[in-house]
């Protein structure tokens, strides 16, 4: 993990991730409030890939999905994708995934049948899936990550607002 952050060119962790990265590997619950672009998604991201780099035996595609980060836009489901795909590089057999609207329902069922390990995902096309994948399965999940957690209020609050 520390070589290939290395070879990332993250040689210090940033003051949030210094004070949650221990924390969370630790175990437990965390509410984590820090400026933008102060490095928030490695503060999780790191200590969940730690975590299921540890497990002897290896995590496999078919023990399903062990991670869902809920993230509120598009952009930043690609975005936290991304440092996912960098941080999982030594760590292989460990599968990221992203599902969002917009994006074709049968190819992400498809991806879900054949198993992701660590999943992220927008609000609207997580419950789709939860409701109609029979591959989602909500039973493996060890963490779960609300990203930007303020602006689900204002998501939920749209939601309910909509006629029926
Ligand atoms: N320890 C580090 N050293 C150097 N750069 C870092 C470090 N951690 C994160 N970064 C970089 O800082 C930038 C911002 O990180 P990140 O997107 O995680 O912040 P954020 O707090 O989640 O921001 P936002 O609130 O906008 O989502 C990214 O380009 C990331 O690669």
């Amino acid at each position: 993990m520390v070589s290939n952050l290395e070879k990332l060119g993250y040689t210090a962790m940033t003051s949030v991730q210094f004070s949650t990265i221990p924390k969370l590997i630790e175990g437990g619950d965390l509410l984590v409030k820090s400026q933008t672009g102060s490095g928030k998604t490695m503060a999780y991201a790191i200590p969940i890939v730690e975590n299921l780099a540890r497990l002897n035996p290896k995590l496999t595609r078919g023990d399903g999905c062990r991670v869902v980060v809920l993230v509120p836009t598009r952009e930043l489901a690609l975005q936290t994708y991304d440092v996912f795909v960098k941080l999982l590089k030594p760590f292989t057999w460990i599968v990221p995934g992203c599902i969002m609207g917009g994006e074709k329902r049968k190819a992400e069922k498809a991806r879900l049948r054949k198993g992701i390990n660590i999943l992220i995902a927008t609000p609207g096309r997580l419950i789709d899936h939860i409701e109609s994948t029979a591959n989602m399965r909500l039973d493996t999940i060890k963490w779960l990550i609300l990203d930007e957690a303020d602006r689900y209020v204002t998501l939920y609050i749209t939601y309910r607002a909509q006629p029926t």
